[in-house]
């Protein structure tokens, strides 16, 4: 009987291998193909940029400030693999005006081609107690991380559905995979790129056109250091769970997953364990990774529940400290 419920299960898996052809994309060729970042002139935009850039892409860069831009453009050109390649920058806001987006990805267009792969890597965080959050720092977050995806994404996507492929990546957060003290404000925008995400890949799938959410931990960059330094104690020990990677290490693996078309990415074993635990009804794009939520899904909510024991110790520890000290204060 057990014998013949293995043989079942073993068959199983092996139709799942056979029909796994139809739900895996073919690669992205990225030598020649036309990459546009947004937030490319710094931290984990700038990586992607330069790691497509080393594969031979033709790049463009999207920030605000001109001056970075070139600077970056620069750096990046260092690493040419050929000499007919370019980077191009363009100067603007990703979040005020969508006609204005547009039109510069229209001139991007013309001068380097239709874009293949749009990385939606411009963002920004803020970090405080809810109350503390200035209450225009959600508008100004839900505006940058979430529009600022949206308004570049629906400036390229009839193209690339008139030529029946592209590529999309979102650069959420693991703060957009559970909620944390300090990210009232951060958490929801990112939360709000997975939906958009799922939403757009059904959308897009039979144009030949795949999405990937990525969600990297804490990285050291620029933008990482600015948030730092107003980063509530709570938020900084509940982060040190996990370490903090390198821009280059997570932009590998984020430009790995897009050219393979996987609609999730993630870095390290606790972004591994996050992505298994909350695969909810998120495509998959092979047959190993549904077989890995199936099987990891109950074990890791164990091991998750433990994590969220020992953040709410922190918090309750913080909190009790912080009115020890304030007594203290009061009788001196
Ligand atoms: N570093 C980390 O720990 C993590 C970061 N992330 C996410 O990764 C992304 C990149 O982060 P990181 O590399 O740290 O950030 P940085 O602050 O180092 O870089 C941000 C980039 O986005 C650009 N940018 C910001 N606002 C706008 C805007 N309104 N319009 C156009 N460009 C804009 C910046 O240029 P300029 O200011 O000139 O416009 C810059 O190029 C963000 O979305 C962030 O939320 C996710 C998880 C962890
Ligand atoms: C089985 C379950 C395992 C759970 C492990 C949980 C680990 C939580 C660490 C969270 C770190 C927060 C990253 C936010 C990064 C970010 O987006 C900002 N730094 C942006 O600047």
């Amino acid at each position: 009987m057990l014998l013949l419920a293995a043989a079942f299960v073993v068959a199983f898996v092996l139709l799942l291998y056979m029909v796994s052809p139809l739900i895996s994309p073919k690669p992205l060729k990225l030598p020649g193909a036309h990459v546009v970042v947004t937030g490319g002139s710094s931290g984990i935009g700038k990586c992607i940029a330069i790691e497509c850039y080393k594969q031979g892409a033709f790049i463009t860069l999207i920030a605000r400030d001109e001056n970075k831009l070139l600077q970056t453009k620069k750096e990046i050109e260092k690493y040419s693999v050929n000499d007919k390649q370019v980077v191009l920058c363009i100067s603007v806001d990703v979040s005020k005006d969508y006609e204005q987006v547009e039109n510069v990805l229209k001139q991007a267009q013309e001068k380097l081609g239709p874009v293949d792969l749009l990385v939606n890597c411009a963002g920004t965080s803020v970090t405080g107690k809810f109350e503390a959050i200035e209450v225009n720092s959600f508008e100004r977050l839900m505006a940058v991380n979430y529009l600022g995806s949206v308004y570049p994404s629906r400036a390229v996507i009839s193209t690339m559905k008139e030529r029946r492929m592209g590529r999309i990546v979102f650069v959420s957060s693991q703060a957009g995979q559970l909620g944390l003290f300090g990210y009232t404000a951060y958490s929801p925008t990112k939360f709000a790129l997975r939906g958009l995400a799922e939403a757009l890949q059904m959308e897009v799938k039979p144009y030949n056109i795949y999405v990937t959410v990525a969600y990297p931990p804490d990285t050291d960059t620029p933008g990482f250091a600015e948030e730092s330094k107003t980063k509530p104690l709570e938020t900084k020990l509940i982060s040190e769970t996990s370490s903090v990677c390198q821009a280059e290490q997570v932009a590998r693996v984020i430009v790995k997953d897009a050219i393979q078309g996987n609609f999730n990415s993630s870095v390290g074993s606790d972004g591994y364990m996050l992505s298994i635990l909350t695969s909810g009804m998120s495509p998959v794009t092979s047959i190993t990774e549904g077989l890995q939520q199936v099987v990891c899904m109950g074990i890791f909510r164990i091991i998750g529940l433990f994590y969220l024991g020992s953040f709410d110790s922190i918090v309750r520890r913080c909190m009790m400290q912080r009115e020890k000290s304030e007594s203290a204060d009061k009788t001196e």
